[in-house]
Order: structure tokens, then sequence, then C-alpha cells
């Protein structure tokens, strides 16, 4: 067991749950359906993964490093049956990137068996650590997710008659830690699906719907279970969107149905803070977060910066992937032509989410080609979303310059990062931005740039708020790496 030593800005885990409802046996073939799932996930954690499944007596449990498809395959996939289960893909941000901190976390208790999955990071976890350890717990990981289930383990202070009282325990959590995570926490007979009460990290719910109702959906449709994701792009096949998870809220759900338990309520005065990172970078473009696609807000964030700042050149293309969508909004709001300038090789995962800094420029290196005849002889505009550490920018103006173009003004989608993020986004420390150790005019001529500018915070905001809804009218982001504003107050050394 080891420290996570190394740091910079990547990713988030994924999780899933799903469960069959009326029958069990369920015909629902739940172990595909998270599979499934997983792989659409993908994006938030390449790490390692897990899926724990149970019919409601025995629990099996598979886990391993590396990415959802070379960890599952027919054999073991075979092993896990049952009505209902939960899975993960990890992007490591509390404990190493190492077999012993794969998620979901699985423990025996007093009151039967429990597993758990875990998107976030306990921005108190130091404190939390001493407090479950001070109550005889043993530990045998540095992971926040195994202190969660460890922590959910624990009598709640107002005791227990009749046997367990699992939501008093989760509530009990919720007080003892605000920030950051959205759960799925399985136990014999349901699984709960909790998130933050400032909402920090996205979960929705979905419904199962019989095979032959793929087209045919009603609000009557028979439900054959329900789901709950990271993110909405894990619905794939036969599982329609419902809603968001709401800030605080506790969903139970049975093979009788689903029920919210209660929404915990933030410290008084203090606003929802969704991860504003999430539309900007992390999420798929199909998402839907807030009653909107992150595509359409990614395109939103482009058109607002050719406002905010324009260049006149010959064509406008992207970083792929995540800086599609701006570019396309930034060609669109500047008149100039769209063009593709770089090619991307697909089976180079995301930069930006690998555990070290060596592996992420060896990423960059193997990941783009310019695309000469949209380059040669011409003024480039190329959008990126963001610049964290510069490993991706810098070699692609590079390319963009061998391969003929005559200018290279970069125009990103985000404000400069410039603080660490404690909630579950790799952001560690103040040294690696690069934002903050050039300014504007140096980090363009270190980067080789004509021109450099970002988007404003505000510009941020209001193309992020412009059309977002919520179920109880509450909207709030965090933009705590971009500001210095932390929604639960910036945590103390010790307590991070
Ligand atoms: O300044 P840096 O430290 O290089 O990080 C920023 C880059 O990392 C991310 O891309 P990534 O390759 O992770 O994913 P993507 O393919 O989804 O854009 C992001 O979209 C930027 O391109
Ligand atoms: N990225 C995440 O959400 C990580 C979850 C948890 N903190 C871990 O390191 O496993
Ligand atoms: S600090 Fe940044 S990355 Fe972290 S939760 Fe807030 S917006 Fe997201
Ligand atoms: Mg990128």
């Amino acid at each position: 067991m080891s420290q996570k030593v190394t740091s910079g800005l990547t990713h988030e885990c994924g999780v899933f749950g799903a469960i069959g409802t009326e029958f069990w046996p369920s015909d629902v073939d739940i172990s595909q359906i998270i599979l499934i799932g997983l792989e659409a996930l993908q994006h938030r954690g390449q790490e390692s993964s897990g899926i724990v499944t149970t019919n409601g007596t025995n629990f099996n449990i598979q886990k391993g490093m590396g990415l959802v498809r070379n960890i599952f395959n027919n054999e073991n996939m075979k092993k896990l049956t049952g009505s209902m289960g939960i899975g993960h893909t990890r992007y490591s941000t509390s404990a190493a990137s190492e077999q012993v901190n794969c998620q979901p976390f699985f423990v025996h208790s007093i009151h039967g068996s429990l597993a758990v999955a875990h998107n976030g990071e306990l921005v108190n976890k130091n404190g939390l650590r001493k407090m479950v350890l001070g109550r005889g717990v043993g530990l045998s990981t540095h992971s926040d997710s195994e202190l969660i289930t460890q922590a959910l383990c624990l009598n709640p202070p107002e005791g227990e008659i009749n046997g367990p009282n699992w939501p008093a325990r989760i509530k009990h959590l919720m007080q003892l830690s605000p920030l950051s995570y959205s759960l799925v926490v399985m136990l014999k007979d349901r699984i709960y699906a909790v998130r933050d009460p400032y909402g920090n990290r996205p979960l929705c719910l979905g419904k199962i719907l019989p095979l032959d109702r793929i087209n045919g959906f009603s609000n009557n449709c028979p439900v054959e279970g329900w789901a709950v994701a990271s993110e909405s792009c894990a619905f794939l096949t036969h599982i329609k969107y419902v809603r968001e998870v709401l800030p605080g809220e506790i969903i139970e759900m049975t093979k009788g149905g689903i029920r919210t338990i209660d929404v915990i309520d933030r410290p008084e005065g203090k606003s929802p803070a969704f991860c504003i990172f999430e539309y900007v970078y992390f999420a798929r473009p199909n998402s839907v977060f807030e009653g909107q696609e992150v595509y359409s807000v990614r395109a939103q964030c482009g058109i607002q910066l050719a406002i905010e700042k324009p260049v006149s050149a010959d064509i406008v293309g992207s970083v792929p992937e995540s800086g599609n969508a701006a570019a396309h909004g930034f060609a669109k709001q500047s008149n100039i032509p769209f063009g593709e300038l770089l090619t991307k090789n697909t089976y180079v995962g995301r930069s930006f989410i690998q555990p070290t800094n060596r592996l992420r420029q060896r990423n960059v290196s193997l990941k783009f080609s310019p695309i000469g005849v949209n380059v040669a002889g011409k003024r480039v505009i190329l959008i990126d979303d963001s610049i964290v550490r510069g490993n991706t920018i810098g070699p692609i103006i590079k390319l963009l310059r061998n391969a003929g173009a005559i200018e290279v003004h970069i125009r990103v989608a985000s404000p400069p990062l410039q603080y660490p993020c404690y909630m579950g986004i790799n952001i560690p420390t103040k040294e690696e931005l690069i934002a903050n150790s050039l300014d504007l005019m140096d980090l363009a001529s270190h980067i080789g740039a004509d021109s450099l500018e970002y988007l404003s915070v505000e510009g941020l905001v209001k193309a992020v708020q412009r059309n977002a809804k919520s179920e109880n009218n509450k909207i709030g982001h965090c933009t705590a790496c971009l500001t210095g504003n932390y929604p639960g107050g910036v945590p103390c050394e010790d307590e991070w």
C-alpha cells in the first residue's frame, strides 16, 4: 500500500448501479447493463474498474487494473449473476493507482455485506480518517472511498433499536462530510444512490425498459428496473434517462421500485456547487446536466469566446476531443470556416487523466497529427477547452507550424486554471498549473503561439447557466480552480 505520489489535473470516476424490479431472479441482464454503462463511462477513469452483483444472498466481485474491456471477459462475466449490482471506473485521486484501491469497496458488517462505489473526494478525509480509526476500525488503504465504506458501518449517534438503520448511517456520513461524492451503496436487497448536498459530482437516474419498448417509450411504459449513473451517456440500449439525483438526495432502490428517503440540506446560506469543469472537459458531450446537453454548453463557450476575444484568421479548428464543440461555436460566431486541423489517434486515451506526467506527455506525442491541406499556408485559430500543465498545446503548435501554418492563434474555452481542486479532480498544486508560472504574454511565447486568450470566468458561467434548469430551481456551480472560491471553504492542510 502506498499513497499517491503523482499529481496533476486528471479525471474523476464513473459510478453505475442497476436493479431489476418486481420478480427476482430478474430477467434483466444486470451485469451486462453495468458493463455497457462502465464502458460508456470510461472517459471518467482509465486506471481500474470493478463490478459487484448480488442475488440477495451471495455477492460476486470482479475488479482489476486497466480499461473496462481488458478486465471483463465472457468467463468472468458469467460469474457476475444477480438481480442488482454496482460498478465503478476509477481515476485515482486520494490513493495510489493500485489493485488494492480498485472499487467498488466490499466489506462484511455485523448487519450483512456492503459494497460502495464513489466518485469524488472527501475534503475532510484526514479528520474523518482519524475519527473512524478512533472508533476502533482498521483501514487497509489510504482511499477515501474505503473510509466512506467503513464510516457507513458505524452505528449512527442516535443508536439503532430495530436493526440497522442504513438511511440514518448515510445521513450521519453526510453530516460528517458534506463534500464531495456521488455514491452507489449496495446491500443485499437494495441500492442507495447518494449525491452530496452541494451536488458537486453528477449523478442521474434512469428507467430500464422492456426491450420491445425502446422506440415506443411513454410515461406509462412498464419498468423492468432502475439504473443510476454518473452521466446520462451511460444509459444505452433500453435505459431511459429520467432525471438528475438532487444535491443531498438519498434514493433507495429496491425490487419494489424507487423512493426518495431524504434530501439533506447544505449549511445555511450555501449554494449548490456542481463542478463547472464537468461542462468544460470531463463529461461526454452527449451527457445531460441541468436539462442541457454538454455539447451545447461547450458550443456556447466557443460563441462567448469569439465575442470576448476575436481574432482574424483563415480557419478555425480544435484540439480534439473536448475542444470540438467550442471550436464550432467560435467559428460560427466569428464567421470563419471550421476545418479539422488535427487528426487524433483514437487508440490513445485521454492525456489529462493519466496518472503521471511522463505518461501524459507520451500520450500527447502519440495522439495528434496535422491535416496538411487545412493547415499549410493558413492563419489558423486553434481552440482547446483548457490549458492545465501545458503539455498538450505547445507540441501541437509545433506540429501545425511544421505543417506550414503561417499564424497560430490559441483561444481557450475556459479561464486559466490557477487553484487546486480538493473535490475529486486531480489539480493538486498551484505550481503545476502553467498559468501560475507564466503570464499571458510569456505563456504565448513559451508555447510558440502568435496570440493566446482565455474565456473569462463570467463568460463561462454565463454560457453554463444560460439554459440550466434544476428540479428545485436552485442553480450554482463550483469555480474554485478558476477563482479560489471553494464551496465548502478552503480545507486546511491537515484536513486535506
Ligand atoms: O495543458 P494540459 O496539461 O496538456 O491539459 C489540457 C489538455 O488535456 C485535456 O485533453 P485530454 O487529452 O485529456 O482529453 P480529450 O481528448 O477529451 O480532449 C484537455 O482537453 C486539454 O486538451
Ligand atoms: N476520481 C474519483 O472520483 C476518485 C474517487 C476516490 N477518491 C479514489 O481515489 O478512488
Ligand atoms: S475546483 Fe474546479 S475541478 Fe474541482 S470541483 Fe470545483 S470546478 Fe470542478
Ligand atoms: Mg483535450
